[in-house]
């Protein structure tokens, strides 16, 4: 059976209807109708800023109807035979080729085919080929790390995984750009190739005439003077550079027009539009973190399409939240902190002389407690939200900005199931852990301290000082413990693993939000990188203040 007309694939054109797009309060689309033939491949051509991206990223379901910058109306619907019609907010489960790629990059190009195949539109039936095979048949090495992948390499990558998903209909944004002439002909075959054997209707946006319109079944237009999709015939594909002028570049006549300010406002205009834009944004970003919070129970409700897959987050996330280095941070905060203490409050007591034999076992109960209840838990779970919080928000924030956020929800894959869950998971494994590394740090520098500035007092004096005001009662649970109990079942155990849980999950939420906010710059991954461990940190304290105040 030709692999065009399997069972599970649907023969049915695309009608889309009557479609309504603004972006930036510009119309890129007005009643727009147009029909994509099915098994077809239809080229779409227009000028420059015209809303190509903008109308395939409607297509594949990325953008919702009423975004804060684009939004948009109209319904696509599948002519199936002329009596069966059905209509719907998206066609149904549309691929994309990014021109970006959107690759996921933590992955090897094996398990990138493979989490298509793992998402793909229907599961009931056996995958058509296994990741391998798809690498193979699209010529992509299998053992080289997605980054070192050439441009074409990474474009046919990007295929396969669109193609292993099983959609419908394939959407390819600008597949050639970037690409030297010979690597762009060899994606443009492979794109004929594709709908041949796969029969998928395809539709192709791109700027790269010459090597692409020969490919073409049908040629459309975006006219950015009437805002409508306009077929070209096939005898005036030839003049289509002409038609393009005609159609014309809109970048230019979008740009907002340069206001005049008096000279002698200058100034004062520029702090007030400064203060008001701080204050906008200060708010804007106190509402979303505020909201980013509450919704937490929702947004991480644990529904995972994959625990094979979430599992496999969650590793990413723990390795980049408890990995070595984080280790030897928290190591080298907890040694700061138990020297400072040991050595600095022995050191300067008053009338040292007199109140040192007097006071040494009381001070060093008191410097065990500080250190196991308030110092290490503030420093670490401080030092926890500004480094895992940015280097979170910096892992969301590139996968935001480079599509792979999008790629995802084109799999059919809610971005949470994958990344708030997970993150979630890593902060709360992770902080307790890297809290008890930094108090284990503590204490030995404590010991060690001790043993050199008083050798003739000895270790057991510290040993049975320094733990007395944390030692279990004999009653309690955590007594079943003997030794680990001094160090993760102390007294008040329950109060630092209660700051411990509510600053890793307020950090996960603020990072994962911050991530997730639009991007449109690089610039933007850093401003959410710079938010996050704002606003993390400043949580972090005032949840330690409020746990304080309940503690003590
Ligand atoms: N997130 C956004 N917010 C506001 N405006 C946007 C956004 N994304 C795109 N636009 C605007 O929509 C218009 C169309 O953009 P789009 O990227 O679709 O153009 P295009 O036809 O693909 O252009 P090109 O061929 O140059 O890539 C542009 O004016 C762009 O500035």
């Amino acid at each position: 059976m030709d692999e065009a007309t399997t069972p599970n694939h649907r023969q049915a054109d695309l009608r889309i209807e009557n479609l309504n797009v603004t972006a930036g309060g510009n119309v890129l689309l007005r009643d727009a109708s147009v029909t994509l033939p099915h098994g077809k491949i239809t080229v779409l051509v227009g000028g420059s800023g015209a809303g190509k991206s903008v109308l395939l990223r409607v297509l594949a379901g990325i953008l919702p109807r009423d975004g804060e910058s684009i939004t948009w109306s109209g319904a696509f619907s599948f002519d199936r035979d002329s009596s069966a019609r059905s209509s719907s907010d998206r066609p149904q489960r549309t691929g994309i080729v990014f021109q970006q790629f959107a690759l996921f990059d933590e992955l090897n190009p094996v398990a990138n085919v493979q989490f298509a195949i793992d998402h793909r539109r229907d599961r009931h039936h056996p995958p058509r080929y296994r990741a391998m095979q798809w690498l193979e048949l699209l010529g992509v090495p299998s053992s080289t790390h997605v980054a070192a992948l050439s441009g074409g390499q990474k474009q046919r990558l990007a295929i396969a995984r669109t193609l292993a998903a099983d959609p419908e209909i394939i959407l390819y944004d600008e597949p050639t750009s970037g690409l030297d002439a010979a690597s762009g002909r060899r994606v443009a075959e492979l794109i004929r190739e594709t709908q041949r054997r796969f029969g998928r209707t395809s539709l192709v946006v791109t700027h790269d005439y010459e090597t692409l319109l020969g490919f073409a079944d049908q040629v459309l237009l975006l006219d950015s003077h009437t805002h409508c999709i306009r077929p070209v015939p096939t005898e005036q594909r030839d003049g289509l550079a002409d038609l393009m002028d005609t159609a014309g570049d809109v970048s230019a006549d979008r740009q907002s027009p340069p206001t005049s300010v008096p000279p002698q406002r200058v100034w004062g205009a520029n702090v007030l539009g400064w203060l008001a834009e701080s204050a906008k944004r200060f708010l804007t970003a106190t509402g979303d973190t505020l909201i980013a919070v509450a919704r937490l129970p929702i947004d991480a409700f644990p529904i995972v399409p994959r625990p094979r897959w979430a599992a496999r987050f969650l590793g990413h996330y723990l390795r980049l939240i408890g990995g070595p280095s984080a280790c030897v941070y928290l190591i080298i905060a907890g040694l700061i902190t138990g020297f400072t203490t040991t050595y600095f409050t022995l050191r300067f007591l008053p009338f040292r002389l007199y109140t040192q034999p007097l006071l040494i076992d009381e001070m060093l109960a008191s410097i065990g407690f500080a250190l196991y209840r308030i110092l290490v838990p503030v420093l670490a779970t401080v030092l926890i939200a500004a480094r895992c919080g940015a280097a979170v928000a910096a892992d969301v924030g590139v996968k935001q900005y480079g599509g792979q956020i999008d790629a995802l929800r084109t799999l059919g894959v809610r971005p949470p199931a994958y990344l708030l869950v997970p993150i979630l998971g890593g902060f709360l494994i992770a902080t307790p852990i890297l809290e008890w590394i930094a108090f284990t740090a503590s204490h030995w520098i404590s010991r060690f301290t001790f043993l050199v500035t008083y050798p003739e007092i000895g270790i057991h004096f510290w040993h049975q000082h320094f733990f007395r005001a944390i030692t279990p009662k004999p009653d309690s649970f955590a007594a079943a413990f003997p030794d680990g109990g001094l160090f993760l079942f102390g007294q008040g155990w329950a109060w630092v693993l209660l700051k411990n849980s509510a600053c890793g999950i307020g950090t996960a939420a603020i990072a994962y939000h911050s991530g997730m906010s639009p991007k449109q710059s690089a610039g933007d991954v850093s401003a959410a990188i710079t938010s996050t461990v704002l606003w993390t940190t400043l949580y972090v304290l005032i949840v330690h203040f409020v746990i304080a105040l309940m503690e003590f």
